[in-house]
């Protein structure tokens, strides 16, 4: 079984990486293009033993399973020049929200499933959201699921819920990274406390509650419950959060609704 990567920005080098040191894929059955080949090269610098392509048909010829992970406007063109490689025998993998695999079947005549990714993928962690396309056969979902179980907890996703999903999975470090900055920093002017004490003390605490959350210690109701000691500090914490939240969270979800819809009207395949 031979799987192609196109494109090794961000999500292309994570997934290359993280397939292969995880053991779910060996190096061996890696083949890797990128329009700027040095990005695959330095990939390959780690991994002597992956391929790198020297074109798209290449890639696309070679693979059973075929990832793209190119950003939704180079879609149209890198398909263009792949479709006619691409036969039933092969599953292409899109890992963007706001190409809907319906419209991919429209476009290839290969199996087409999507597997949005998370940056939390690196560290075998995380969450992968998964659709498959009416083609798909049997083994390749269970092949795909299997392999991506030990890089992430596989979760099925319908179109209608993709955005608010990879909001949650995909964007969240992102969000959840930009909420803890904040923190720190209000930390910082409210008490004096050093940025770097502070975001010492703040990563721990987030290594610590995911642990918590992966070892099915708590859940996040009995992790309130639990820390919330009657009459304490907390709950006084907790109350200034609820008076001050307002929709902040309903806004995030709205824009990036928004957006979506704007990616989607854009994307011409
Ligand atoms: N960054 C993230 O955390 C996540 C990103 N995604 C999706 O992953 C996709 C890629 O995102 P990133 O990796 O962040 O972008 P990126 O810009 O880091 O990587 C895209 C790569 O594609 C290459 N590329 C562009 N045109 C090409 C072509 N014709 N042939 C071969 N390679 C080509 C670029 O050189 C670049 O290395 C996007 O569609 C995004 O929606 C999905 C989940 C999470
Ligand atoms: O397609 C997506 O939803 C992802 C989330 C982060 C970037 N792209």
């Amino acid at each position: 079984m031979k799987w192609g990567i196109i494109g090794t920005g961000n999500m292309g080098s994570m997934l290359t990486t993280s397939l292969v040191k995880s053991g779910a894929v060996s190096a061996s059955d890696l083949i890797i293009y990128n329009r700027t080949a040095q990005k695959a090269l330095d990939l390959q610098k780690d991994e002597a033993e992956l391929t790198v392509a020297e074109n798209l048909k290449e890639v696309a010829k070679k693979s059973d399973i075929l990832f793209l992970c190119v950003k939704p406007h180079h879609y149209s063109q890198v398909l263009n020049e792949i479709k006619n490689e691409l036969t039933l025998n092969q599953c292409l993998v899109s890992i963007t929200s706001p190409v809907s695999v319906e419209d991919l079947e429209n476009k290839v005549s290969c199996q087409v499933a999507r597997i949005v990714p998370s940056i939390t993928n690196h560290a075998h962690a995380g969450v992968s959201l998964f659709t498959f396309g009416s083609r798909v056969t049997g083994s390749v979902k269970q092949n795909l699921w299997n392999t991506f179980e030990y890089i992430s907890k596989p979760s099925t996703i319908e179109e209608d819920h993709i955005r608010a999903a990879s909001d949650m999975v995909s964007c969240g470090p992102a969000f959840i990274s930009f909420l803890l900055k904040e923190w720190i920093e209000a930390a910082g002017e409210v008490t004096g406390i050093s940025e770097k004490k502070a975001t010492e003390l703040t990563e721990n605490m987030m290594i610590g509650l995911g642990s918590l959350l992966s070892k099915e210690i708590f859940t996040l109701d009995e992790l309130m419950e639990k820390v919330t000691v009657k009459g304490g500090v907390t709950g006084e914490g907790l109350k200034a959060l609820e008076a001050h939240i307002g929709s902040l969270f309903q806004e995030m979800f709205k824009a990036t609704q928004n957006k979506h819809k704007e990616d989607k009207i854009g994307i011409d395949l």
